[in-house]
């Protein structure tokens, strides 16, 4: 088992700080008593997530993996918005490829970070808004700072999301919220979002949802990983087992949509109505 020597703890922090050095756009840091990782996000200025983005986070993901991670912390370096989602720029007037593995690395941090191996929380220090919201809800618990907001607003952007999503949505809230949530794409105050169990808990600063998480993490300390982890896979498992399937068709049907010029011209208008930064004409 990781960390049951010193040498090893120290091997492990050592890999994570050169590792961490590699990744501008992520920063992994190890708790060394602990044991835990912080991954904070940090693309300038909202973490909207492009495929730069994406492939940072899922080879952090993938090295924590390999190095048998006590539990994660997931958060964002800005302290106004955690992820705004996908880099709505990056979607208009597209090149096909680039967004072909744009959401293909998309579903690869879903099925890393819905089914790690080891036991995870977000710390959503800010606005979680589409994608932002996912990664939040890949995770086991979700700690919320106050007067921010959260969830799943596609429908509102003009698109359903992807049915591994509404299984997350699903699997948090139940099937009756969610299809009131999903259906009007709504987005939830940090106090609405505790009510209806989108967040489970909420903190006045990001030191006390620090502390929120790793008391969440220690939790599981005397709980032997396997046993932990093969729960979670059974109870996440089929949901995972279901978007690989499917994964090369979803990529397909996402090109095809997101290229076409109905989308093209909603997404515009979206972002000309609700984004600072304007498109160039
Ligand atoms: C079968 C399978 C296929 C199914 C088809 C599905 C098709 C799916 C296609 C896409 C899926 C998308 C999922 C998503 O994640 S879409 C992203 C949705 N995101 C949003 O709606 C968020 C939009 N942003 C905001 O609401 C706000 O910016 C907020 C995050 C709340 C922060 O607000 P505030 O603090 O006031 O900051 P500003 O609005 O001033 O923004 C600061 C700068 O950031 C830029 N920005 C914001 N959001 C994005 C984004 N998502 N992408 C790129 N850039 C973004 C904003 O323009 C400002 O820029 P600047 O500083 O230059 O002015």
């Amino acid at each position: 088992m990781a960390f049951r020597t010193a040498r090893n703890l120290a091997y492990f922090s050592n890999y994570i700080r050169n590792y961490s050095t590699n990744g501008p756009l992520v920063n992994v840091t190890v708790n060394e008593k602990s044991g835990f990782a912080t991954a904070t996000l940090q693309r300038p200025s909202v973490n909207s997530l492009n495929l730069e983005l994406l492939t940072e986070i899922s080879h952090t993901l993938q090295q924590l993996e390999k190095n048998k991670c006590r539990g994660l912390i997931l958060t964002s370096a800005s302290n106004k918005v955690f992820s705004a989602g996908l880099d709505l720029f990056e979607l208009h007037k597209p090149n096909a490829d680039k967004i072909k593995q744009m959401w293909s690395t998309l579903q690869e941090v879903w099925i890393k970070l819905y089914g790690s191996s080891y036991p995870t929380v977000a710390v959503v220090n800010g606005h979680a808004p589409a994608g932002g919201c996912m990664l939040a809800l890949s995770c086991e618990y979700r700690v919320m700072l106050n007067n921010f907001i959260i969830g799943l607003n596609e429908a509102q952007i003009g698109f359903s999301a992807p049915m591994w999503l509404i299984d997350g949505m699903r699997n948090t809230i139940g099937s009756r919220q969610a299809e009131f949530a999903l259906t009007a794409g709504t987005l939830f105050k940090t106090e609405e979002a505790l009510k209806i169990g989108l967040v489970d808990e909420v903190a006045q600063s990001k030191e006390e949802a620090i502390e929120k998480a790793e008391k969440f993490l220690n939790k599981f300390a005397k709980i032997p990983p396997h046993a932990r982890s093969m729960t979670k896979a059974a109870l996440r498992g089929a949901n995972i087992q279901a978007l690989v399937r499917n994964k090369d068709e979803e990529v397909r049907s996402y090109v095809d949509f997101v290229t076409d010029s109905q989308f093209q011209d909603s997404l515009g208008e979206f972002i000309e109505l609700n984004l600072k930064q304007k498109l160039s004409k």
